[in-house]
């Protein structure tokens, strides 16, 4: 067993590198942070508090001083390839915490037969051994009522998606699709103020299919892959029904999404 644990030890820190170097200690920002695995849904992880308040303040003004939502018609800004500075440090930030969870719990990837097991990791090794991690970048602002319509994200994208949750509380539901039937992303915003509804087809595909509600607060990062990002929709709906935790509705306020991932390779020849 003890060789196992040094091949899997060797393994790991050739994708993350030395956890301990003195480099890693003096530049280390304490985290708060804690991840969770969503039970019902294998391939979602949620990270709660991810960012601190003093964090996500300090995104909210970089994202501010990008000027895309001066004008409150834009509500959505699209980057693909050269991130801003602050997106390439959160996705830096996001695979270093996965990393460190991974040190961290090592021994929950060792499997019966003593094999490398990563099920139980928020991003797979393959994930995270790509370079960049992420290259295609949303940013979303939602006012009160508004919300995105169940679905799931367009395969130009590969697998390992993160949405970085910002301003305000909001209630994220997944749906398990039905067998051969598919929901992509296309044209989802949905505003309960202005009276629109659901995309067409969703009723018809995931209606009698149970939804998973999760909480996510300002700060909180979910990751998707596998399953959770091919076979289950995505929602939030900001009608006030449809945001209650514990019999509680949940007070609405802007809310701000940043939504990192990787174009498939074909898709990079496209956009270059
Ligand atoms: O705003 C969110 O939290 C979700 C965004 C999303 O699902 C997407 O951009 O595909
Ligand atoms: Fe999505």
């Amino acid at each position: 067993m003890e060789r196992e644990r040094k091949d899997l030890q060797e393994a790991l820190t050739a994708v993350f590198g030395e956890s301990d170097s003195e480099s890693d200690t003096e530049t280390e920002v304490p985290c708060n942070y804690s991840w969770k695995a969503v039970k019902e849904i294998p391939g979602l992880w949620l990270c709660k508090g991810f960012l601190s308040a003093q964090q996500q303040e300090e995104l909210v003004s970089a994202i501010d001083s990008e000027g895309w939502f001066i004008d409150s018609k834009h509500n959505q800004a699209m980057r693909f390839k050269d991130l801003p500075d602050w997106a390439f440090e959160l996705s830096q930030f996001i695979h270093d915490a996965v990393s460190s969870y991974a040190l961290a719990n090592d021994s929950l990837y060792l499997s019966a037969e003593s094999k490398i097991s990563m099920s139980d990791m928020p991003f797979n090794l393959n994930l995270l051994q790509r370079v960049p991690l992420f290259d295609q970048m949303i940013v979303n602002r939602y006012q009160p009522g508004e919300g995105i319509c169940a679905h799931v994200d367009l395969l130009r994208f590969e697998d390992g998606i993160a949405i970085l949750s910002l301003e305000s509380t909001c209630v994220m539901h997944f749906t398990q699709c039905m067998p051969n039937v598919s929901i992509l992303e296309s044209e989802l915003r949905y505003n309960h103020q202005a009276g629109h509804t659901f995309a067409a087809n969703q009723k018809q595909s995931c209606g009698q299919q149970e939804k998973v509600p999760v909480l996510l607060e300002p700060g909180d990062l979910v990751l998707l892959s596998g399953e959770a990002r091919y076979k289950w929709t995505h929602e939030i709906n900001r009608s006030e029904a449809c945001q209650t935790w514990e019999g509680e509705l949940i007070c609405q306020m802007r809310r701000t999404s940043v939504t990192l991932r990787k174009l498939t390779i074909s898709e990079e020849v496209h956009t270059s």
